[in-house]
């Protein structure tokens, strides 16, 4: 078996040990009474053993509910398969929990209109590097001086190993990454679209031995490249407050809800930059990113993405690797993304450590606390 073909397991509890299909469904059908499981469970056993075929007709809402199903109905699963295993224990993911490949916009968010919407003028693709690109205008250099030398200032290498990897002054720094897209003159291959045209690694889901699911790649990694974007149901910050306080643990929500606040600013043009800001909760919708756990010593980072200008407000937040990364190496991020002064304060405080959550991430540079 291929590395990236790993087996896929415990996707549903239910269809376990169930013996062989033909003789399940037919026979249930024919003689329910003898038979000791629930119908609901005849029916995932039957779905379990028939889904991968393309031509067994298998009922719309089955197909919604399963997980299998939802991942290989991405546009990418054929060359980069998402995988689910668990060689752990019993578990399966939350039944609750929906994969998606794109956000879902809660019906309260406002879309920039028609007219606000812009791309650049480049005809040849190539110039989608080079200051004078209007998608490049808002990022940080000297414009004059960079169009007098001609400078490369788009955020990814152009050539050989690296090519569409992060450039390291990119890498280093907190800064959006600012692409072209379909609103752009310049084609799909314009090397200013790496976020735009998607993952490019396998990943799998794996049961660790004590952190819940994790995420990790049968390929290697380099140093700058894109992983995959965080993506879920967009709300207005209001909504996410209602979720926050009916959430069990209130903390244990935030680590699902990620604020689009890159560009948030009160003294913006923009009134949607200057109010509060959106947020994307992961937590029962998104995608295999959602999975991933931090460590205090990461071997990924979330940049802000932008495509078209006008979209600031609801910006993508996109995973970038930040070291070179083995196969089969779980793939980590810090959740406070370093701004870790108040976690390591309170850790001090005998008070508020009996509240705090014990970090398992086993790095050297623990801080002991994930919140
Ligand atoms: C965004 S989820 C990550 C996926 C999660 N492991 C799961 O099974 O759904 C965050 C949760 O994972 C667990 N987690 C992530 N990183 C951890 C760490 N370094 N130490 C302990 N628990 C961690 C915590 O339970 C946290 O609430």
């Amino acid at each position: 078996m291929s590395e990236d073909r790993m087996p896929t397991i415990g996707i549903k509890r239910d269809w376990k040990g169930k013996g062989k299909a033909e003789s399940s469904i037919d026979s249930m059908d024919d003689d329910e009474d003898s038979m000791p499981a629930p119908k609901k469970n005849l029916k995932w056993e039957r779905h379990f053993y028939y889904h991968e075929e393309k031509d067994f007709m298998i009922a719309d809402e089955e197909i919604e509910d399963c997980h299998w199903c939802q991942i290989n109905a991405f546009p990418t699963a054929e060359p980069y398969p998402i995988t689910i295993t668990n060689f752990i224990d019993e578990s399966t993911l939350p039944d609750d929990f929906r994969f998606i490949d794109k956000s879902v916009l809660h019906q309260k968010i406002d879309l920039a209109p028609e007219e606000f919407r812009s791309g650049c003028g480049c005809r040849n693709t190539g110039d989608c590097k080079y200051a004078g690109c209007n998608c490049l205008e808002d990022m940080d250099f000297d414009m004059e001086e960079a169009l007098a030398m001609r400078q490369k200032v788009y955020s990814y290498h152009s050539q050989g190993e690296k090519a569409e990897c992060l450039r390291g002054t990119k890498l280093h720094s907190r800064n959006p990454i600012y692409e072209c897209h379909k609103g752009c003159e310049c084609d799909t291959s314009c090397s200013n679209r790496v976020v735009e045209r998607g993952r490019k690694i396998p990943l799998n889901i794996f049961k660790t031995e004590n952190r819940g699911w994790g995420v990790r790649s049968s390929v290697k990694i380099r140093k700058g490249q894109f992983i995959d974007l965080y993506v879920g149901h967009i709300i207005t910050s209001q909504e996410a407050d209602r979720r926050r306080k009916k959430s069990e643990f209130a903390q244990r929500k935030d680590v699902y809800l990620f604020a689009l606040d890159k560009f948030s600013d009160p003294e913006s043009a923009d009134p949607r930059l200057r109010r509060k800001p959106y947020e994307v909760d992961g937590e029962f919708m998104s995608g295999p990113t959602r999975f991933i756990n931090h460590s205090c010593d990461p071997n990924l980072r979330i940049f802000a993405r932008v495509g078209d200008h006008a979209d600031k407000h609801i910006h993508d937040l996109a995973f970038f690797a930040i070291k070179d990364i083995a196969p089969m190496t779980e793939l980590t991020f810090d959740y406070v993304d370093g701004e870790s002064a108040p976690l390591l304060k309170d850790s001090k405080n005998d008070d508020k450590v009996k509240d705090m959550t014990k970090c398992l991430c086993g790095s050297r540079k623990c801080r002991g606390f994930l919140w």
